[in-house]
């Protein structure tokens, strides 16, 4: 399988400090990989170098075959940051709002939204199973279900690569399952590449491919 992520050498600082050094891994195309690692240890940071966002202070890493810093089809990759929309409750727009908005980048800010786009946002919510809400506030839905709508977010512009930083925050026992059942089956059917922040391993194990382990400034793949 294709290389779809390449890191070698890979060191980060915030200033003087330094939160890894030299770290090295690929992702796979298809590839389902689980980040681990204890709090503070760096997994979000790394999250935002691979999104261009932070500039490593040393090393390379590559995105779909380029440099990062040169990376230019950031509509191919979809971006679930760390609690999302958990703290939005006066955001004043709805489930249908929210995913539509991830699609002007295509629609273009200032023309309306055609049929087309409308029926992709709604396989999007229905995908997630969300559908049924998707005319109501943002504000009105819990945690969990907000977290189904900022996925159908990430899923309707079709990205090859999801990021997603703690997807299941906040969210209940069952709804997790489902999140990650959801998850693993458009991994398999439609060989989305997905790489997953968690603190959850023990839930998370059963539905993924790999998982990296993020600790001391090291990275380690596990293979249990
Ligand atoms: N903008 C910043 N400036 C300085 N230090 C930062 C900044 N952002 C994060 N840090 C520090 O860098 C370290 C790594 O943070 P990061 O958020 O990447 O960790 P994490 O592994 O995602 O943590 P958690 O599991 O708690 O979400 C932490 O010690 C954090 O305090």
């Amino acid at each position: 399988m294709p290389k779809v992520i390449e890191a070698e050498n890979l060191s980060f600082s915030y200033g003087n400090e330094s939160i890894f050094t030299k770290i090295g891994f690929s992702v796979y195309k298809g590839d389902f990989v689980a980040v681990i690692g204890s709090n503070g240890t760096g997994k979000s940071t790394l999250m935002r170098i691979i999104l261009g966002e932070l500039t490593p202070t040393g090393g390379s890493i590559r995105i779909l075959n380029q440099d990062v810093e040169k990376f230019g089809d950031w509509p191919k990759i979809g971006y679930l940051p760390q609690s999302g929309l958990q703290s939005a409750d006066s955001f004043p727009a709805t489930a249908e709002e929210i995913v539509m908005a991830n699609l002007f980048s295509q629609i273009g800010l200032l023309r309306f939204p055609k049929k087309k786009h409308r029926d992709k946002v709604h396989q999007a919510l229905e995908l997630v199973g969300m559908d049924a809400y998707s005319k109501r506030m943002i504000s009105e839905l819990s945690g969990g279900q907000r977290q189904r709508v900022m996925l159908a977010r990430v899923l309707v512009s079709d990205p090859e690569i999801m990021i997603l930083d703690e997807p299941t925050t906040g969210v209940d026992a069952g709804t997790v399952k489902s999140l990650y059942e959801l998850l693993s089956s458009l991994n398999r059917e439609t060989g989305i590449t997905i790489v997953m922040v968690t603190h959850d391993i023990g839930r998370a194990s059963g539905y993924v491919s790999r998982i990296l382990s993020l600790e001391e400034g090291s990275l380690e793949e596990r293979n249990d």
